[in-house]
């Protein structure tokens, strides 16, 4: 029998197994049972022009989007929030902060994907749950004062959440994806597309473009009944530099040619750099020497570097979901400490 044909034989289709829908409340019901009031969305709205600003050279303090790999836990997340903004006022002539309050995880194959699509951390993936307490939880830090930022994982998400969020991320996953493009032209708050896994920029500059223009595009709207979107454009899609699978791309080099490759395109030249991932190695302690050293390079005339990002917790290192979980400790990548975060924060916003 040709390969073909075994394959053909095969396919069972009356016994496939079929994907089993499960309801789940939609944007606006939750949004009425989670709201934001009126004087946080005020708040929002001034941060996200703040980081504006910041992208377009007309604030000259540094951005600085700091927080856990992945938020598991209401009672760490909301002990680094309040960290987190009392440094931000500590740090306020020099820096702004933004909590990266992250409830969404890409994976290269598989593994826990988030507080939203599995908030009981048990492989339950009770979405219907995470979605309220993601949103929660994000409404919660955004009301200790801070601009709260995350990862735009799955499209639809965005409509439950975007309202909380100050600044956003596709993901170096994602950047290619003309569906990210498309969710991130409607956005009316700055989004970053980071570089691609394998280090190339080109993706992620395409993705900026894309997601300046108006878009149209097949999708839902705040009641989950299937709509045609048009979008204005973002004008504040911008590059985040991840580095890749060749190494780090945070070098002086690497920051200048990305730069002169966004002017080229007459996209924002202004960029952010992850001083994690491929910038890093995956080594939590590298996180802080990256920074300190762009920091500096800042200081010395560097303006291409309008922000940087860090992955950051309570308590260095990370651990293993399954078993009993050691407090503040990421359960993602490796996180740098509080007390190493705090310092190379000083040390790369002080003038
Ligand atoms: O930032 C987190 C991870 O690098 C990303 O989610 C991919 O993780 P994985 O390669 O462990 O799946
Ligand atoms: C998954 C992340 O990053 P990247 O898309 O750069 O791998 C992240 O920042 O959590």
């Amino acid at each position: 029998m040709s390969r073909q044909n075994a394959t053909v034989r095969n396919l069972d289709l009356e016994s496939a197994p079929a994907a089993t829908p499960t309801l789940v409340a939609t944007p606006a019901e939750l949004a009425e049972q989670l709201p934001v009031e009126p004087m946080l969305a005020a708040r929002i709205a001034h941060q996200r022009e703040l980081i504006r600003e910041i992208l377009a050279g007309r604030d000259d303090r540094l951005l600085i989007v700091a927080g856990p790999c992945s938020l598991h836990d209401r009672a760490s997340a909301l002990d680094y929030g309040a960290r987190l903004a009392e440094l931000a006022e500590e740090c306020a002539d020099d820096a702004v902060l933004v909590m990266r309050a992250y409830v969404e995880k890409p994976r290269t194959t598989v593994g826990w994907k988030g507080l939203l699509h599995d908030p009981h951390l048990d492989g339950r993936n009770d979405i219907g749950a995470g979605l309220a307490t993601a949103r929660g939880l994000l409404i919660e830090l955004a009301e200790l004062g801070l601009p709260i930022a995350t990862e735009l994982l799955t499209p639809l998400a965005a409509d439950y959440l975007s309202d909380v969020l100050s600044w956003a991320a596709i993901g170096a996953r994602t950047t290619e994806s003309q569906t990210h493009r498309e969710r991130a032209s409607a956005l009316d708050l700055p989004v970053g597309f980071k570089n691609g896994t394998d280090g190339s920029i080109g993706t992620a500059i395409d993705a900026i473009s894309a997601a300046s223009h108006p878009q149209h595009y097949l999708g839902t709207d705040r009641h989950g009944r299937p709509a045609a979107i048009a979008t204005p454009g973002n004008p504040d899609a911008h590059l985040i530099l991840r580095g890749g699978r060749s190494g780090a791309n945070h070098d002086v080099e690497s920051v200048a040619r990305a730069s002169q490759a966004l002017a080229a395109v007459g996209c924002p030249e202004r960029l952010i750099v992850d001083c994690s991932h491929a910038n890093s190695g995956k080594v939590a302690a590298r996180q802080a020497e990256v920074m300190t050293e762009l920091g500096a390079r800042r200081r010395a005339g560097e303006t291409a570097i309008a922000g940087l990002m860090l992955e950051s917790h309570i308590a260095h290192g990370k651990q293993s979901l399954g078993g009993e979980l050691a407090y503040g400790v990421s359960v993602t990548d490796e996180c740098l400490g509080w007390d190493a975060t705090a310092e190379a924060i000083r040390a790369a916003c002080r003038r």
